[in-house]
C-alpha cells in the first residue's frame, strides 16, 4: 500500500485525460446508479441485494454508449450487507466491461493507515471494488488522504474530493474561514497543487496529464454564489469536476451554467433520481440519458 506524500506516477496515463476524452465523446452527464427502496418498489424490484443488483445492471445497460460515466451509490449497496456489496462488484464489472468510466461515491475518509486500507479497496489494480475513481471526504485533512491519491496516481486512477457540497447543512463547515480562508478554498487548493506537482511525467516517463489532472473536486450545483463569494475560481482548476445536485435537488442547466462558467470539458454533471424515475424499462432509460446529455450540452455550450 502507497503512503507519504503523492510521488506515484502510472503507466496507464492520466484518469483526468480519460474521463475528459470520454466526456468529449458523450457528453457531460454522469448517471447516477442509487437503487433507493423507494425507486426499487417502483421498478417492481424487491428491496434487496438481488433487485439493487438487477436496478445496476439495467442502468449500465442503458448508460453503455449513451453516457461517459456512471457513479453507483456505495451506500444504497451497502445497506444490504454482504449481499449488497457484492451486487455492487457485479455492477462494476458490467460498466467497466461496457466501456463506462466509473466513480464509486464512497465518500471515505479516515486517518492515513485506515486511509490505505480504503485505498486498496477502491483504486487497487485487482480489487474486487476497484473504479476509476472514488470520492473523498478531506475532513479529517486533505494531507490524510495521501494513500488513497498515491494509489490513484500510481494505478492510473482518480478521486472527487468534497469540497463544496450540494446539501444545505455543508455551508456550516465548507464556509468557515470566510472570504480570505475557508475550509473549502484550502481544498480547492491542495487539489491544485497536487495537480500541477503530477502533470509532468516522472523520471522514467510513467504518468503526467494533458488535459486534466487525477484529482477532481465535488462541488454542487446547488452552490449558488458561494464561489465567488468564496474567492474560488474554478475556470482554471487543473482538474475535473463532479457537480451533483442537478436534477432532483434543483439545479437547472442554467444554475450550471452560471456557477460552472469557464470548466468547459472538465465538469461532470451527476443526476441520479432524476433519470431513474424513467424506469425499469431500459429503452426509456436511455432515452432519458440521450436527452438530458442533449440538454446539458446545449445549456452548457459557450456562448
Ligand atoms: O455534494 C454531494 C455529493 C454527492 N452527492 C451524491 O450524488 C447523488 C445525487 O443524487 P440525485 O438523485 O441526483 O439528487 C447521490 O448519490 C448523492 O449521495 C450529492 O448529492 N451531493
Amino acid at each position: 500500500m502507497s503512503a507519504g506524500p503523492v510521488t506515484a506516477r502510472s503507466p496507464r496515463g492520466g484518469a483526468g485525460d480519460r474521463l475528459v476524452r470520454a466526456m468529449a465523446e458523450h457528453g457531460p452527464l454522469c448517471v447516477g446508479i442509487d437503487p433507493h427502496p423507494g425507486l426499487l418498489r417502483d421498478w417492481g424490484l424487491a428491496d434487496d441485494a438481488d433487485g439493487a443488483r438487477t436496478f445496476g445492471l439495467r442502468v449500465v445497460e442503458a448508460a453503455a454508449g449513451a453516457a461517459a460515466v456512471v457513479k453507483p451509490q456505495v451506500a444504497l449497496f451497502e445497506r444490504h450487507g454482504a449481499a449488497g456489496l457484492a451486487a455492487l462488484e457485479q455492477v462494476l464489472t458490467a460498466a467497466a466491461d461496457a466501456g463506462l468510466e466509473l466513480i464509486a461515491d464512497a465518500k471515505r475518509g479516515d486517518i492515513g493507515s485506515t486511509m490505505a486500507a480504503y485505498a486498496d479497496a477502491w483504486l487497487r489494480e485487482g480489487s474486487p471494488l476497484a473504479a476509476d475513481w472514488v470520492t473523498l471526504s478531506p475532513y479529517l485533512g486533505f494531507g490524510s488522504l495521501d494513500p488513497a491519491l498515491n494509489l490513484a496516481a500510481e494505478t492510473g486512477r482518480g478521486a472527487f474530493v468534497l469540497a463544496l457540497t450540494s446539501n444545505p447543512e455543508g455551508a456550516s463547515v465548507q464556509h468557515v474561514g470566510g472570504p480570505e480562508a475557508s475550509v473549502a478554498r484550502g481544498i480547492v487548493a491542495a487539489a491544485r497543487e497536487l495537480n500541477e506537482r503530477l502533470r509532468e511525467p516522472g523520471p522514467e516517463g510513467a504518468g503526467g496529464w494533458e488535459l486534466a489532472g487525477p484529482c477532481g473536486l465535488v462541488i454542487g450545483a446547488t452552490v449558488g454564489a458561494s464561489l465567488s463569494r468564496l474567492g474560488i475560481d474554478l475556470a482554471d482548476f487543473p482538474g475535473p469536476i463532479l457537480a451533483p445536485g442537478y436534477g432532483a435537488q434543483g439545479a437547472t442547466e442554467e444554475d450550471l451554467a452560471r456557477v460552472f462558467a469557464g470548466t468547459d470539458r472538465r465538469l461532470v454533471v451527476s443526476s441520479s433520481r432524476a433519470i431513474l424515475r424513467h424506469g425499469p424499462e431500459v429503452a426509456a432509460l436511455r432515452r432519458e440519458i440521450l436527452g438530458t446529455n442533449r440538454r446539458l450540452a446545449a445549456g452548457l455550450a459557450p456562448s
